[in-house]
């Protein structure tokens, strides 16, 4: 793998300014709802630190109604001087709001279903009773706890009547919360129903309220619908680190930052080390038994990997030609893979240059036509291909 550090030219103004919204990162908290996520107590400091590190802005960990250990470990990261704010994810209840607030969190993320699934089959109540229970508990925590950020989600939003949210929202933006969260926890929101929506929001609710957005990917949307939200206005976008989380997960904080790096990448790079992501896609994928899947934005095996003749030859001139985002901001290098039958003889004279090797017209053209019919059946691997460049030379 080549490893290079481009510079990144002719950059147009930010379309979407990185300073516009922050990540709550959430694999502390939605990455343990993995089927692979069991962190213990050293995990997740590890965990925190590396966000940290990375400048992951928030933090946001399990309720800790989960155990007493779930507790504990909440007061032990809270307590170990990060800079990232930590919040933790809380249902809209007394007895878990009691037992949250002294844990040395920053903020608390209170939740209610308000579809009718949720109504139906979790909790039982209806949207005047979310908003009583909104009521007492906000009440409760700006009274008791003012320091304390309040974000309230409408969880399920997209499965919820509009006129609905609109009261929740509006009822808990009067009550002084911090943001409002629009959860599409199925995965079922498209792009424009998300973009739609947050515009919507942005009107019944104070102009310094925050907006989060939480996408699952069930229908492989996870990464548009945080984009989209962003470009409606929403300020804070929770991603997991490769996206683990319920089912098949979250909007994944490498692929979210791939996203965002097209609209502004000096502010990304301002705002977070990038070059930490493959540590931190490696950390989880230890954590949790499983590879980086091989196609994982940016930092996926064959994510910068180069093979066809024409993507070759123009991207020995300028790696621009083929790539939107350079991998060496990332920390992470690019694949040439030369000797394929799908390669061509800019490809092979490059390679051959590298070498200190060099063909006449006829001589190229016939060493590459040789590789490509090797390479039919079998793709030459560098050393292969070193091999047979020397020895057409030498013949
Ligand atoms: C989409 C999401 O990811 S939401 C976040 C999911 N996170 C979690 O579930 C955190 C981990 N959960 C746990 O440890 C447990 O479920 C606990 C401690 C929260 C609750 O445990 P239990 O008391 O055993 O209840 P159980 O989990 O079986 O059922 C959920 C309860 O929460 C209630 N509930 C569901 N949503 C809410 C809400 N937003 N606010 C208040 N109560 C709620 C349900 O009505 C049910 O209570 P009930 O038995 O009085 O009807
Ligand atoms: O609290 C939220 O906004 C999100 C909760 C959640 O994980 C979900 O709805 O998928
Ligand atoms: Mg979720």
């Amino acid at each position: 793998m080549t490893q290079d550090a481009d510079p990144i030219t002719d950059l147009p103004a930010p379309l979407i300014p990185a300073t516009s919204w922050a990540i709550i990162d959430s694999t502390l908290r939605e990455g343990e709802q993995f089927a692979r996520g069991n962190f213990g107590t050293a995990d997740k400091i590890e965990i925190a630190r590396a966000l940290d590190a990375f400048g992951a802005e928030f933090i946001e960990v399990t309720t800790p109604m989960v155990s007493a250990q779930t507790r504990a470990d909440i007061c032990q990261l809270t307590g170990l001087g990060l800079k990232a704010k930590f919040l933790t994810h809380v249902r809209c209840h007394m007895e878990d709001v009691r037992r949250a607030v002294d844990t040395g969190v920053d903020g608390l993320d209170l939740l209610f279903g308000t579809s009718s699934f949720l109504r139906e089959f979790s909790h039982g109540k209806n949207i005047g009773q979310i908003i009583e229970a909104a009521q007492e508990v906000i009440g409760w925590i700006k009274t008791n706890h003012p320091q304390l950020q309040i974000r309230f989600s409408a969880e399920d939003t997209f499965r919820s009547e509009e006129a609905d949210l609109m009261a929740v929202y509006r009822a808990v933006s009067d009550l002084g919360v911090h943001r409002v969260g629009l959860a599409d926890t199925v995965g079922v929101a498209t792009p424009r129903q998300v973009y739609t929506l947050v515009r919507e929001v942005r009107k019944v609710i104070h102009e310094d309220c925050g907006i989060e957005f939480h996408g699952h990917n069930d229908t492989g949307c996870a990464v548009s619908n945080a984009y989209e939200a962003v470009e409606a206005g929403a300020t804070h976008i929770d991603t997991t680190i490769l996206g683990i989380g319920e089912r098949n997960g979250i909007t994944p904080l490498g692929g979210f930052l791939a996203r965002m790096f097209t609209f502004d990448p000096h502010g990304l790079m301002a705002k977070y080390n990038l070059d930490l992501l493959p540590e931190l896609d490696a950390m989880i994928a230890r954590m949790v038994g499983l590879p980086i899947p091989w196609n994982n934005y940016l930092t996926g095996e064959f994510a910068y990997n180069h093979k066809a003749g024409m993507h070759l030859k123009a991207i020995y001139l300028n790696p621009g030609a083929y790539e939107a985002i350079p991998p060496g901001v990332f920390g992470v290098g690019r694949r040439i893979q030369a000797g394929s039958k799908v390669t061509g003889k800019h490809a092979i004279a490059y390679r051959a240059r590298e070498l200190g090797l060099h063909y006449g017209e006829d001589a190229l053209r016939r060493v590459t036509d040789h590789i490509k019919a090797l390479a039919e059946h079998n793709e030459l691997d560098d050393e292969h291909l070193e091999q047979v460049l020397r020895e057409w030379v030498s013949a």
